[in-house]
């Protein structure tokens, strides 16, 4: 079963804005998917409407096998759909500590307090912030609030992630450690993701498939480690960039090698570059 199916999309907002105009997208079960576009092409629109934020004038969404929009019924409403959403600016509760931020959902679906502290105590672990849990959200970075929305969506257990730029306001060290992380828990849990951004690199760090939104529709250009720039053309090809780049873990160091965990295998290069631990980016030639 497909985790995403998006048939024939169409969403024109009130002012006329004809955003959507019949995407077609599928997201296979435990599948990344990375989005790139122009600065006001539609990603943004398209992950509101999956998440049901926005509504389709024509077309189908289907999450988990459940039909959420079609033409002849009434939309689903958010918080019955089995995806959450990451978003740029983490919006986190301020009142709330970090804790009690991640058991939100927990508490609105009404599970019992002893498996909540314990699935809150999980998904701060999965995301390496487990000392974090008392914390105000009004002291933390712009990384740190990322992990904490990024737990308190893994918290609940949705089948999909919806990803809108979450790193963007970060700087690009960190944004590419995040990236490694985010794509190492998504994985770790099977849960399905597309994720939005700017960023190339980030896209190929972290997606198994990219597909690019132009023209109001998307574009899928299959798997991130066999695309091939001189097959597309100029607009899609510049929105590509340096999508041979991709950042990885440094995992063992010796006098002559380096060895990097990237995107689920390992690259050996030559030479002492770094220490175990830090994180590198690594330009892949075909
Ligand atoms: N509520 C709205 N009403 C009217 N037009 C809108 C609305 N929201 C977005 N738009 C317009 O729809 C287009 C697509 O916007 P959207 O935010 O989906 O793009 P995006 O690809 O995510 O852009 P960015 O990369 O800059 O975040 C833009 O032209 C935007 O100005």
């Amino acid at each position: 079963m497909n985790a995403i199916e998006v048939t024939n999309v169409h969403l024109t907002y009130p002012n006329g804005n004809r955003v959507l105009t019949g995407v077609d997208l599928e997201l296979a079960d435990g599948e990344i998917l990375g989005v790139l576009g122009a600065s006001g092409s539609g990603k943004s629109t398209l992950l509101r409407v999956i998440a049901g934020l926005q509504h389709p004038q024509r077309g189908t969404v289907t999450i988990a096998g459940k039909t959420t929009d079609d033409d002849d019924r009434r939309p689903t409403p958010p918080h019955l759909r089995d995806c959450t959403m990451v978003f740029q600016d983490a919006q986190l509760f301020p009142h709330r500590t970090v804790a009690d931020n991640v058991a939100y959902g927990l508490e609105a679906a009404k599970v019992p307090a002893v498996e909540r502290r314990r699935r809150v105590a999980d998904a701060l672990d999965m995301v390496q912030i487990s000392e974090l849990a008392d914390r105000a959200v009004t002291e933390l970075s712009g990384g740190q609030a990322q992990r904490v929305a990024l737990a308190r969506c893994l918290v609940i257990n949705p089948s999909v992630i919806l990803f809108d730029e979450p790193l963007s306001a970060l700087d690009r060290g960190l944004r590419q450690r995040l990236a490694v992380d985010i794509r190492r828990v998504v994985k770790e849990t099977g849960t399905s993701a597309i994720y939005v951004t700017h960023d190339p690199s980030e896209a190929s760090t972290l997606a198994d498939r990219i597909a690019v939104v132009e023209n109001g529709t998307v574009l899928d250009l299959g798997p991130s480690n066999q695309l091939d720039p001189s097959q597309l053309s100029d607009s899609v090809a510049s929105l590509l960039g340096d999508v041979g780049e991709v950042s990885g873990v440094v995992t063992a160091v010796t006098e002559d090698s380096t060895t990097v965990e990237v995107v689920d295998r390992y690259i050996v290069l030559a030479g002492r570059q770094g220490s175990v631990g830090d994180t590198v980016t690594v330009k892949l030639t075909r």
